[in-house]
């Protein structure tokens, strides 16, 4: 069996996957009724990139990885991914981009009836046609690198939400996804689970060469993991930069005000 088969994702020192622009979103418009919630957004993020949205709430973030996931249509606009078109596109070019695209929700949107393992397990069988022992391998590698090893034979609800939301961590990288899409991944953990989440989220993005397009309220984890950060606000990039620019010397006053009141 190849070694491509038993690793969990990609690691760094092997050879990268796309190289350049990853996502590509032009002029997309989204309505819900009469409210424009992205206008005519533009933006890219390019392979192995780490980039982070911020903005007020309702700005239009998740439903920027909502489109991505083709969980919503966009009204206007194309959205690529690794130089195939995402929308408009027919479906079945959709579903094979889809693959390549990974989330993990608020809500950890675990199978509850069943097991840690067969969470893992399941998509990569049905979906990616693996066989079951190789998914499994991968899912247990990937239950070494979240930290829950001990806990395979368990239930959703047998766990407590932050090791929850890092079997939705593992479920999603059990995929081999080229982009992770994190929406506010910590936002419904009690506050003495929110590190522990971060901290494999922080060694994801250190020992892998996985894109990432995040959102989060959590500002010090944005500004560890982030290439850039993208400030949002009605639905446009006010002021896009790296981090160490947005938070220190931000631009906007927009910005200034977000960041003065989440800081
Ligand atoms: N399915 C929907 N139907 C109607 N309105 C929606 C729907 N989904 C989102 N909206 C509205 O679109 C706007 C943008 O929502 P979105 O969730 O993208 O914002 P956000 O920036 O992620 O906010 P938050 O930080 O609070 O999650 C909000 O006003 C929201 O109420």
């Amino acid at each position: 069996m190849s070694t491509d088969t038993h690793a969990p994702f990609d690691k760094k020192p092997e050879s990268p996957r796309s190289t350049g622009e990853l996502i590509r979103l032009e002029q997309v418009t989204k309505r819900f009724g009469n409210h424009t919630v992205l206008d005519h957004l533009d933006f890219s993020v390019d392979a192995g990139k780490h980039v982070t949205l911020i903005g007020p709430s309702g700005s239009g973030k998740t439903t920027i990885l909502r489109l991505l996931m083709t969980l919503l249509k966009p009204d206007e606009g194309t959205i690529t991914v690794d130089g195939e078109r995402l929308f408009p596109a027919p479906e079945k070019q959709v579903r094979e981009v889809r693959k390549k695209i990974g989330m993990v929700f608020q809500q950890f949107n675990l199978f509850p009836n069943m097991t840690v393992l067969r969470n893992i397990t399941e998509a990569p069988v049905t979906v990616l046609g693996l066989s079951k022992d190789a998914a499994e391998e991968r899912a247990r590698e990937l239950l070494e690198m979240v930290g829950l090893t001990d806990h395979v034979d368990k239930h959703p609800a047998q766990l407590s939400g932050g090791q929850q939301q890092r079997v939705a961590i593992a479920r999603a990288l059990a995929m081999r996804p080229q982009v992770l899409l994190l929406d506010e991944v910590t936002s419904a953990l009690d506050p003495e689970l929110v590190a522990g989440v971060l901290d494999v989220l922080r060694d994801i993005a250190r020992s892998t060469d996985i894109t990432m397009l995040c959102v989060t309220h959590e500002m010090n984890f944005a500004r560890d993991i982030s290439d850039q950060v993208l400030m949002f606000d009605s639905g446009r990039v006010i002021e896009a930069g790296p981090p160490e620019k947005i938070f220190s010397e931000p631009e906007h006053d927009r910005t200034r005000e977000f960041l003065s009141a989440v800081l």
